[in-house]
């Protein structure tokens, strides 16, 4: 047996959801910057869970059982006047709630095909409400119902902030969603179809991925990116600070991937937007800080920057609390999680790979009187 540490380069399962081919990043076959210039987010939803985009009735359709389904049960927000909101992160709380989620759906445990498509849009449906209801707890404010005549990313800055947003900020917050929904075998992904390979629930999937997100070197990233920036400061900080960390061999959040070798394709349809929206909002320090930073890392590791870097200020921006970023992250890819999900159900044989046992050989038992 060999082993691939970090199983880099094995090819762990077939999908036609999404690819990445030489550096090019295709949702069923349409190229990333296509979609990201040209789609809505219930669209590119549409397309991974369907395979196909929808015409407009489908995507009426798609948008209409949405916003039926966003409202969460009452006892699963009263639970967030329950927990210690303040010293939580919103990551362990969202992992948390959409596992109770479950407990207020009686179609839980049924296992048929319409059954797992309704819970799909059920939980992309609840994500954003108990994302923001949330952040509106922890400030003392009560959670703002969702609107029916809101679409996806404009009910989520609605909720949010509690005023209806700007056009430019629906735009800006759709394109992010879109550019974050499927991205192949990636380490949440993969760990949703692990679980539900064994035949486990699709909230059981999805709690599963949360908690893969979650880390830093996956979705959790976006945060320690905004954390970097505010500890930098100001542009003249930039250098010094980079160098030191290159220097100490520490990672810089938001460079690097183990599949794009030339870049993210995604990184530059945010860099636009941070430029766009850090100017907007006077805060254009932060979007020259971030072009400061990847000159140094690219010039210097030749890392170019992934979907996290610039998505830091973009989402900062929108006047979103840093901590939500990787929720937000998880708001989009669960419509991609619930795709490779279907996927693995339609097709399903149990993930069990092997390990290569590096321990002691075979030893005899000692009573423990004798150790
Ligand atoms: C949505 C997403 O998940 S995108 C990824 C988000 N994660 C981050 O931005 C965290 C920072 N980046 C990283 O940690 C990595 O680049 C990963 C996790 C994305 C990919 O990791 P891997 O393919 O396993 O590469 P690995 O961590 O082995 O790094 C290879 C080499 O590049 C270096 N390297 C990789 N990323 C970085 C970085 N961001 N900053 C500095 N050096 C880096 C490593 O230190 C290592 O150097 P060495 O060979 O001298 O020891
Ligand atoms: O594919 C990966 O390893 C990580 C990533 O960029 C994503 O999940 O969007």
């Amino acid at each position: 047996m060999t082993t691939t540490k970090g199983l880099e380069g094995i090819v762990a399962a077939e999908t036609s959801i999404s690819s990445i081919i030489d550096d090019t990043l295709t949702y069923v076959g349409y190229d990333i910057d296509d979609l990201a210039n040209n789609a809505g987010f219930e669209e590119v939803v549409y397309l991974l869970w369907h395979k196909r985009l929808p015409n407009a009735t489908e995507l009426a359709e798609l948008k209409q059982q949405l916003a039926d389904n966003m409202a969460v049960p009452q006892e699963v927000l009263n639970h967030f006047k329950t927990f210690p909101i303040n010293d939580v992160h919103p990551m362990t709380a969202l992992r948390t709630t959409v596992s109770m989620l479950a407990l207020y759906d009686d179609a839980a445990e049924d296992m048929s095909d319409e059954a797992n498509y309704l819970k799909a849009i059920k939980l992309q449906a609840k994500m954003p409400t108990l994302v923001t209801a949330f952040s509106r707890v922890r400030q003392g404010l009560e959670p703002v119902a969702p609107k029916a005549d809101l679409g996806y990313a404009a009910n989520f800055l609605y909720m949010l902030h509690g005023e209806l947003p700007q056009d430019i900020e629906v735009e800006a917050f759709d394109k992010a969603l879109v550019l974050h929904a499927d991205h192949e075998l990636n380490a949440s992904t993969f760990t949703a179809r692990v679980c539900v390979a064994t035949l486990s629930d699709i909230y059981s999937g999805v709690v599963a991925a949360i908690g893969a997100l979650k880390g830093p070197l996956h979705g959790g990233a976006n945060e320690q990116v905004m954390k970097m920036l505010t500890e930098i400061g100001t542009l003249d900080n930039v250098d010094a600070y980079i160098k030191d960390k290159l220097d100490n061999k520490v990672k810089i959040m938001g460079f690097g991937h183990r599949v794009y070798r030339k870049g993210d394709p995604r990184a530059k349809h945010l860099r636009e937007m941070s430029q766009k929206l850090t100017t907007l909002n006077g805060e254009s320090k932060l979007y020259d800080m971030s072009i400061r930073i990847e000159e140094i890392v690219t010039g210097q590791k030749n890392l170019p920057p992934n979907v996290d870097f610039y998505s830091a200020s973009v989402y900062h921006s929108l006047k979103i609390d840093h901590d939500l970023f990787t929720p937000i992250f998880a708001v989009s890819r669960v419509s991609g999680w619930s795709a490779h999900i279907l996927e693995q159900y339609a097709n399903n044989r149990l993930i069990r790979p092997r390990a290569e046992y590096v321990g002691p050989g075979m030893q005899k038992y000692i009573p423990i009187e004798e150790r």
